[in-house]
């Protein structure tokens, strides 16, 4: 088997160079454009980057304030629009590392995200945030076993909250936890007494990932027609619907996505940047390949998966070792010819290149031959053929590694040079060209 880095193409048949498609293959002029996909109003959301909240839930984070700082550097460079920090109420060194991020200097606003208590609230104004996310579970779920307070009383005090934090002149968004169980009348009366006085966002939040796309469809479409101000939307990953769940949510109006590197987070976490921004990039290219800095995410999934001791998932979006490795015969031989045949996305965009394999029993001739030209040899059609099969012979017995299938080429080739000796007495069993 060839355990070869999808990023780096030295040993493969590898259709680009710096992921310039070889060959005179071209990209046509929007590649990623699917046919039928014309949403028109998901062209400018924005990032609500929850690594440092949402992200610290995970179960083998922590962050000491270097890493905080070194992440939330990555993030601000990367162009994510804002940053979410951790309560300052859950420790001392939570609300020191706090105001540490707050004093960098980022272009990314900072935001904390706080309960609805103004204990809560008073502690994180005064850390140099930019905004505060306030969050209170609205389900009978959250109301009765959590915090255990009714809707009058979450609606009473979320108006004395964010009046307050008004008041220091920050950017507030109020949220409901649990949204998709909760009821429905409750909730938009809630969403609509708080738009009222004047919030920045509302937020939906799917906290136990039980939503479908159709559902946050339906929710964030009927929110937009009660409140005016900005809808943001947090999705977990339970039924691994986070990213098909933030796509919907964008369709239906909402402006703003909460994710966190790799989607780390509570249990299997939330909608991961990478994976949001491989959906998004199709829906809205320049957008988001002018907005943000692409070829940066695996530097960014790097250090997040370092700091919290994890490998990136073999079948992450985008940076996944495979991502971008094309293997069967049928697939090697089209995106030769055109990398958008079997491609949605083009690594080059994020700083990668693809691998084309040539070293298995699904092999064809066309990759071998592409193989052929990179070692710097010659032969005809047929002849990569008859290696081919050799190829193939070898991978019916066992996996076989680059190293084999080159070895095979090269040794087939050296017969071809030893042939003419042989020729004397009789014709060539191949013919050789370029001699
Ligand atoms: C779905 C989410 O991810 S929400 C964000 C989760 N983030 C965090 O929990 C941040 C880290 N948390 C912590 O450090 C601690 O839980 C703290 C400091 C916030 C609170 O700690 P403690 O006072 O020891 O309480 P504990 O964690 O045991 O229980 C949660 C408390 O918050 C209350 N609470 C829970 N949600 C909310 C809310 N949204 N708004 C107001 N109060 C709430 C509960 O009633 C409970 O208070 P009680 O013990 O007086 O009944
Ligand atoms: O504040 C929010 O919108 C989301 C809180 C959260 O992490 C969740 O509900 O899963
Ligand atoms: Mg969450």
């Amino acid at each position: 088997m060839c355990g070869t880095d999808a990023t780096n193409g030295a040993n493969a048949a590898n259709g680009s160079t710096n992921g310039k498609p070889n060959g005179g293959a071209k990209f046509r002029s929007n590649p990623y454009q699917p046919v039928g996909d014309f949403l028109s109003n998901v062209g400018s959301f924005k990032i609500i980057e929850s690594t440092l909240r949402e992200g610290e839930q995970f179960a083998n984070a922590y962050f000491d304030t270097e890493t905080k700082i070194k992440i939330a550097k990555a993030l601000d460079a990367f162009g994510v629009d804002y940053i979410e920090l951790t309560s300052p109420a859950a420790s001392e060194q939570s609300r020191k590392d706090c105001e540490a991020i707050c004093k960098l200097g980022l272009k990314a606003k900072i935001l904390t995200h706080v309960r609805c208590d103004m204990r809560d609230a008073k502690l994180a104004v005064e850390t140099g945030v930019d905004g505060l996310d306030v969050v209170i579970g609205t389900s009978s779920f959250l109301r009765e076993h959590s915090h255990g307070k009714d809707m009058a009383y979450i609606e009473k005090t979320a108006i004395e909250v964010i009046e307050y934090i008004k008041s220091k002149g920050l950017e507030v968004r109020f949220s409901s936890e649990d949204s998709f169980r909760s009821d429905l009348v409750d909730l938009l009366s809630l969403y609509r007494a708080v738009d009222k006085v004047g919030v920045n966002r509302v937020g939906i939040a799917d906290t136990v990932g039980c939503a479908s796309p159709r559902q946050v469809y339906d929710l964030v479409r009927t929110l937009r027609g009660i409140v005016s101000c900005d809808i943001e939307t947090h999705f977990h990953d339970d039924k691994g619907c986070s990213i098909a769940n933030a796509y919907c949510a964008l369709e239906a109006g909402a402006t703003h996505i909460d994710t966190s590197v790799l989607g780390i987070g509570e249990r299997n976490g939330i909608t991961p940047l990478g994976g949001l921004l491989a959906r998004m990039v199709v829906t809205s290219p320049e957008y988001v390949k002018s907005k943000y800095k692409l070829h940066m995410l695996k530097e960014i999934e790097d250090l997040v998966a370092e700091a919290v001791e994890i490998n990136t998932p073999f079948n992450n979006p985008i940076t996944g070792f495979c991502a971008f490795t094309h293997k069967a015969g049928i697939h090697a031989k089209a995106i030769l010819n055109n990398p958008s045949t079997y491609e949605i996305l083009n690594p080059a965009d994020f700083g990668l290149t693809r691998y084309v394999h040539f070293a298995s029993r699904l092999t064809g001739w066309n990759a071998v031959k592409t193989r052929v030209g990179q070692l710097g040899l010659v032969m005809t059609d047929d002849q990569v053929k008859e290696v081919t099969a050799k190829i193939k012979a070898l991978a019916d017995v066992r996996p076989i590694a680059i190293d084999d299938a080159d070895s095979i080429i090269r040794s087939f080739h050296l017969t071809l040079h030893e042939q003419p000796e042989a020729a004397q007495n009789g014709p060539p069993a191949v013919e050789v060209v370029g001699q």
